[in-house]
């Protein structure tokens, strides 16, 4: 098995990519629509990683139609398609690796996720949590939805496929390719935590795809 370079995978699925997610994927249509019920009643800002196509602001926009949103994609394609559908909303979009981008310090009352964060390890994952939650204003919520799994030897099991698979394309740790690893919803709870969020519940699945909220609390 072949895999591709994340945005190159991305860039040649980029047409069909709002109705395979909303048509072929269980509870993705369902989670976009939770994902928008989720967010804070005061909300007036937010920042998207992994925004792509936008299918979980399509619905956000329906319920905050005025919604100032930043969005952050590697794939230029996936966010050209974004803009053409929105063209007349407050979106800022930044063609970048959230990995790298500075989201700036108490600056969002909302923070979302969806589908994009099943390809990384747990400490790039931990470390881009600290800086969502630093992102956050306090009482400001961070919203992840995700393929993710139940048991720990199925997570085991696709991160050393995935290892397998880079050792013989040679491809460096620092490089993002795309293959699925999507990790136990225990294990996303502690590495939020871990990231200091001090209050984070799973609180919606259907088949795979699963929502967390994590939120940092006003102190
Ligand atoms: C499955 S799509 C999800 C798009 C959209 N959130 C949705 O649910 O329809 C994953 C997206 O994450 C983006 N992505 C993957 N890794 C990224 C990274 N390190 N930084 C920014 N975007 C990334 C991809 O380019 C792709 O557009």
């Amino acid at each position: 098995m072949m895999i591709e370079k994340m945005s190159d995978f991305f860039t040649a699925r980029a047409d069909g990519y709002d109705a395979h997610m909303l048509n072929d994927v269980e509870g993705c249509k369902d989670g976009y629509v939770k994902m928008a019920e989720l967010l804070p009643d005061a909300v007036t800002n937010i920042l998207d990683l992994g925004c792509g196509t936008g299918l979980e602001l399509d619905e956000i926009f329906k319920i905050y139609p005025n919604i100032k949103v930043i969005g952050v994609d590697l794939t230029k394609a996936m966010l050209d398609r974004l803009k053409q559908k929105h063209p007349d909303k407050d979106l800022t979009l930044i063609n970048a690796s959230y990995f790298n981008y500075n989201f700036g310090i108490e600056k969002f009352d909302a923070i979302i996720s969806f589908q994009t964060m099943h390809h990384f390890p747990h400490d790039k994952k931990i470390e881009l949590y600290s800086r969502v939650y630093s992102a956050l204003k306090p009482g400001g919520r961070y919203i992840e939805c995700d393929y993710m799994l139940i048991e720990q030897k199925d997570e085991d099991f696709l991160f050393k496929e995935n290892e397998r698979i880079r050792k013989e394309q040679n491809i460096s740790d620092d490089e993002f390719y795309h293959f699925d690893t999507p990790c136990t919803i225990s294990n996303q709870i502690e590495m939020l935590r871990k990231a200091r969020f001090e209050k984070v519940e799973m609180v919606w699945r259907v088949e795979n795809t699963t929502i967390i909220v994590a939120d940092k609390t006003i102190i």
